[in-house]
């Protein structure tokens, strides 16, 4: 099977590399800086020690389009805003019988790509675990979670590719619920947003009660919805997604104690909207927060803490509000009082 990862950054390069360690022909759309960091090889690591490369996948700089043919298995691995122009950019590597696979965050991306490839076979992949590239050309994966694979049917034949995928450094499974799956990962990701305008790692976001009672509150909103939609989450950490929001605004003594599984991730972990924002770049919230607000609106149900908190990012994103805000600030922002919002 030939393989192709079309932009691929710290999800796309953790995949090539891994594809490349378990001995598949793989190429890499990067951007030149990419490929400049990546040419002496790729090594991978993650957070359990496991360890790979240097692994030599094949780099394809701005040149591409030179040789490029339709190839088997396409995994579109940029932010849900690049998503639509990737998947018209990678046209040339794509052939009737190539299988594309979106590795977005956030619910609702994928259809722009099927809109534009209607006769290909076009699935959802959720990423859960995080990939920071720690020093040029090292890509660690922090944080722990399956790679998991739309299946479309009993029948479907997915099973092949992930077995061929699975390996310690990257357990792989498959799904068939996706949306199900996919709301439930979008309920991890609404601490993005707060994540990125606290401007501090994961860990320390989530061992301070005033940021917990405002992911509590966002994910509040998203349960309701989930709840109107009766769309089941399954469980994506230890304490049930419905569970979430109360052990999240337990007092800090306690929560330490309860969920001292949470916070088993690498002290350094950002989120990717972190990434985005101190980049200057625009973020992926339309796709998350707003996908929530998008629904609770037509549902009729209240949504104004993930409301405020998209404005927010936008604020910053057009340069009119900086990030750092303390848990207060934020607070205040929301209107938000014993963990709930008035
Ligand atoms: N990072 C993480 O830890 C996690 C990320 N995710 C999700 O995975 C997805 C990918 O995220 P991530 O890997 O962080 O993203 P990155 O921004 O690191 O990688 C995407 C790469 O694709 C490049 N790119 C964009 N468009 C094109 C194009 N048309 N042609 C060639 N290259 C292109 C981008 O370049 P440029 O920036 O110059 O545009 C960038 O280098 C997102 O939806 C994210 O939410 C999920 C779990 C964890
Ligand atoms: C893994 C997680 C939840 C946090 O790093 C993520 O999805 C992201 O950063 O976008």
């Amino acid at each position: 099977m030939q393989h192709v990862v079309f932009g691929a950054g710290l999800i796309g390069g953790y995949l090539g590399g891994v594809l490349a360690h378990r001995s598949q022909s793989v190429s890499l759309v990067v951007r030149d800086s990419a490929r400049e960091r990546w040419q002496q090889g790729v090594r991978l690591s993650d957070y359990q020690g496991h360890q790979a490369g240097p692994l030599y996948p094949r780099l394809l700089g701005s040149n591409w389009r030179a040789d490029a043919k339709p190839c088997d298995v396409l995994w579109l691995t940029v932010k849900c805003t690049q998503l639509a122009q990737a998947a018209m950019d990678a046209q040339p590597l794509i052939g009737p019988q190539t299988k594309i696979f979106c590795c977005q965050n956030g619910v609702g991306s994928e259809s722009l790509v099927k809109a534009i490839y209607p006769h290909n076979q076009v699935r959802r992949v959720i990423v859960p675990f995080n990939v920071v590239e720690s020093a040029p050309g090292c890509l660690h994966r922090g944080s722990e979670g399956q790679l998991t694979l739309e299946c479309l049917s009993e029948k479907d034949e997915i099973g092949e590719l992930v077995t061929l995928l699975d390996c310690a450094l990257m357990p792989a499974g498959s799904a068939e619920d996706m949306l199900a799956l996919q709301w439930a990962k979008l309920q991890l990701n609404l601490g993005n947003a707060v994540n990125a305008l606290a401007d501090i790692p994961v860990k320390s976001m989530l061992e301070e009660q005033g940021y917990r009672l405002i992911l509590a509150a966002l994910m509040d909103e998203l349960l309701s919805v989930c709840k109107a939609r009766q769309l089941r989450l399954p469980k994506l950490t230890k304490v049930p997604a419905r569970w979430l929001p109360f052990v999240l605004r337990l007092p800090n003594w306690l929560f330490l104690r309860v969920a001292s599984a949470m916070l088993e991730i690498d002290p350094g972990v950002r989120t990717s909207m972190w990434w985005d924002l101190k980049q200057g770049k625009d973020s992926e919230i339309a796709y998350l927060n707003g996908a929530v607000i998008e629904q609770a609106l037509s549902l009729g149900l209240d949504c104004k803490v993930n409301q405020v908190i998209v404005m927010l990012v936008h604020q910053v994103e057009q340069g009119k509000l900086k990030i750092g805000m303390s848990a207060q600030q934020l607070q205040e922002c929301i209107g938000l009082k014993g963990g709930r919002s008035h």
